[in-house]
């Protein structure tokens, strides 16, 4: 059982009755589109997964309860309350509700988190926890939601829950929960790079001045050129907010990257490389250079390209 704080992970994995992977969420493009009135922006993405992320367990428990692991454990919200409560909480107490709503019993459960990815980064870190735990506790109470039901569940804890439950290369519309998907996004290597110093999604929106930006438009000539005449609109305030975005990215472009671009609102940078192998070797002279910052080498979903252009 999960209660109490561990900080062991082969306990973890020892003890869960089943997991759940909740992978990075890396937007590769970002443009704002036009706001609106109720103040969320418009926007227009092209978003892929990592193929790591934060893990978490499910166990059948006598009471709920909730345990962390992992590098970035200490910076969690640990109770539900508030604007800023832990969002795998809230999902567990809204899908719960939802549930019992149907007479559908949503018995006790202990979940821990380990939380492998930095906090308040653009890359969905707490989204991809909150639809992690509707994923994992669907099956744990052997129970299934109408997929759009569940999207809307979803986008009442964040505008990126719904991409996270599905966790497969799209284009996201709308404020993020129009999703079409994009089976032919190849798999990426990338190595994702954040300084750690988390930034905060609404206040990155604010300082954004131009928010009638052009649209993404349709896919011209092969990926990593169609991606490189792209942008991420959220990048210059993001940068005008934290001074190591620049540092960051120079790091990680001097690597040898086919494309360095900020994910979401940041701080998270990433860089595409040309092989895994590339993003690797990147990786390790990143963390000789930086190492109290987080680098991380990762594969995206997708299919696998016998070569990237
Ligand atoms: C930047 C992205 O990560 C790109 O994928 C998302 O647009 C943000 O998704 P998120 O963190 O799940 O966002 P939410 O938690 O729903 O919203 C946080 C705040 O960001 C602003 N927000 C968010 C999404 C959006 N399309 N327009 C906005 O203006 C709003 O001020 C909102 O109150
Ligand atoms: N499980 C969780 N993991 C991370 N942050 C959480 C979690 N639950 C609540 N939060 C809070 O959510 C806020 C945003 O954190 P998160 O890591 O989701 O940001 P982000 O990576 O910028 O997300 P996005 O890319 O969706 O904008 C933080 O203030 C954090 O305290």
């Amino acid at each position: 059982m999960f209660l109490g704080n561990l900080s062991s992970d082969s306990r973890f994995a020892d003890e869960a009755n089943l997991f759940e992977l909740a992978p990075a969420k890396i937007n590769l493009a970002l443009h704002v589109t036009g706001q609106r009135a109720d103040g969320y922006h418009l926007l227009e993405s092209i978003v892929t997964f990592a193929d790591t992320g934060d893990r978490l367990g499910f166990s059948d428990a006598d009471a709920d309860g909730i345990s962390f692991s992992g590098r970035f454990a200490s910076l969690l919200p640990t109770s539900v309350e508030g604007k800023h409560g832990n969002l795998v909480l809230k999902a567990r107490d809204l899908l719960r509700k939802a549930l019992q709503d149907k007479g559908v019993s949503a018995p006790p459960v202990a979940i821990h988190l380990e939380k492998n990815l930095p906090v308040a980064a653009g890359i969905g870190g707490g989204s991809a926890d909150a639809a992690a735990t509707l994923r994992g506790l669907m099956r744990l109470w052997n129970v299934g939601l109408p997929a759009e039901e569940l999207a809307v569940l979803g986008l009442s804890l964040g505008a990126d829950v719904p991409m996270c439950l599905k966790s497969e290369p799209l284009m996201a519309r709308g404020i993020g929960e129009e999703l079409t998907a994009l089976p032919d996004l190849p798999s990426l290597s990338l190595v994702l790079g954040n300084p750690l110093v988390g930034v905060s999604t609404p206040g990155i929106f604010r300082r954004l001045t131009q928010k009638d930006n052009s649209p993404i438009g349709a896919l011209d000539g092969d990926w990593i050129s169609f991606l490189k005449m792209l942008r991420n609109d959220l990048e210059p305030p993001a940068r005008s907010l934290v001074r190591e975005i620049d540092q960051i990215s120079s790091l990680i472009g001097a690597e040898g990257t086919m494309l360095t671009r900020m994910s979401g609102s940041g701080a998270t940078c990433f860089g595409i490389f040309p092989s895994f192998e590339a993003a690797e070797k990147a990786m390790e002279n990143l963390n000789g250079q930086k190492p109290e910052w987080y680098f991380q080498a990762v594969r995206t979903v997708g299919q696998v390209p016998e070569r990237i252009q």
